[in-house]
């Protein structure tokens, strides 16, 4: 598993904002989106391209544009949703896969409570949306999931990382091929497993409060 923390100042200054405790959820989806944009130009640097002859007004010339199979791009329910808008922007061809996963916030434990992901994905290219990697339970489980239906090239974007998830996850599934990238790595999780400084619940700042 290879991990990048993306160093930008337009980053590093909506992931303030976006941390403030009183962002609100308009502007948070609004960030979200922005930084999700931003990250995806450097998380996509493998994609797939061929060339292509195209006329411009002037002449014919040799241009580029995305091979297929066509990228999917997974948002992790509920959080990760908040993300899918900026990828979408960004690679308006993809295709998208639902994983709805939760973590049991007492034993940490994750449910997966729905799926709608093709059964075959060989040869694809996977981009997983997901802002909050804290344990690592959630992302393990995803990576997990996408390569037991043979997906090629696994892509991570998250916003947050805590250094014992990082861990975990190279524990866990460094052996595969999977990229990470990240617009920051906080300093540790709390008793609660929540990164600190971190920015709370990613899904309950964009979308209210669960129950
Ligand atoms: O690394 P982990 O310890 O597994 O925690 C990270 C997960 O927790 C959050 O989701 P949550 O379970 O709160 O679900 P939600 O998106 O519906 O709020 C977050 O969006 C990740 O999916
Ligand atoms: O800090 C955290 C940890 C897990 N999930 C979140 O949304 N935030
Ligand atoms: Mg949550």
């Amino acid at each position: 598993m290879r991990v990048q923390v993306v160093e930008h100042p337009l980053i590093a200054h909506k992931l303030t904002q976006l941390r403030r405790v009183e962002t609100s959820s308009n502007h948070f989806r609004q960030l979200t989106k922005e930084l999700v944009m931003l990250l995806s130009y450097e998380a996509s640097d493998s994609i797939a391209t061929e060339p292509i002859t195209i006329t411009t007004p002037v002449t014919e010339t040799e241009g580029t544009q995305l091979a297929g199979p066509t990228p999917l791009v997974v948002p992790i329910l509920r959080a990760g949703l908040g993300m899918l808008d900026g990828m979408t922007s960004m690679i308006p061809t993809a295709e998208v896969g639902f994983l709805g996963m939760a973590r049991n916030e007492e034993t940490l434990d994750i449910i997966t409570y729905a799926e709608r992901l093709p059964d075959d994905l060989t040869g694809r290219h996977v981009f997983v949306l997901d802002p909050m990697l804290a344990t690592g339970g959630t992302l393990a489980e995803a990576i997990r999931f996408l390569k037991r239906r043979n997906a090629k090239e696994v892509t991570c974007i998250c916003l947050l990382a805590a250094p014992e998830g990082i861990e975990r996850l190279q524990k866990d599934v460094g052996d595969l091929e999977v990229d990470l990238y990240l617009a920051a790595i906080d300093e540790k999780l709390d008793e609660n497993a929540y990164i600190v400084p971190g920015l709370g619940d990613a899904g309950d700042r964009l979308y209210g409060l669960a129950e």
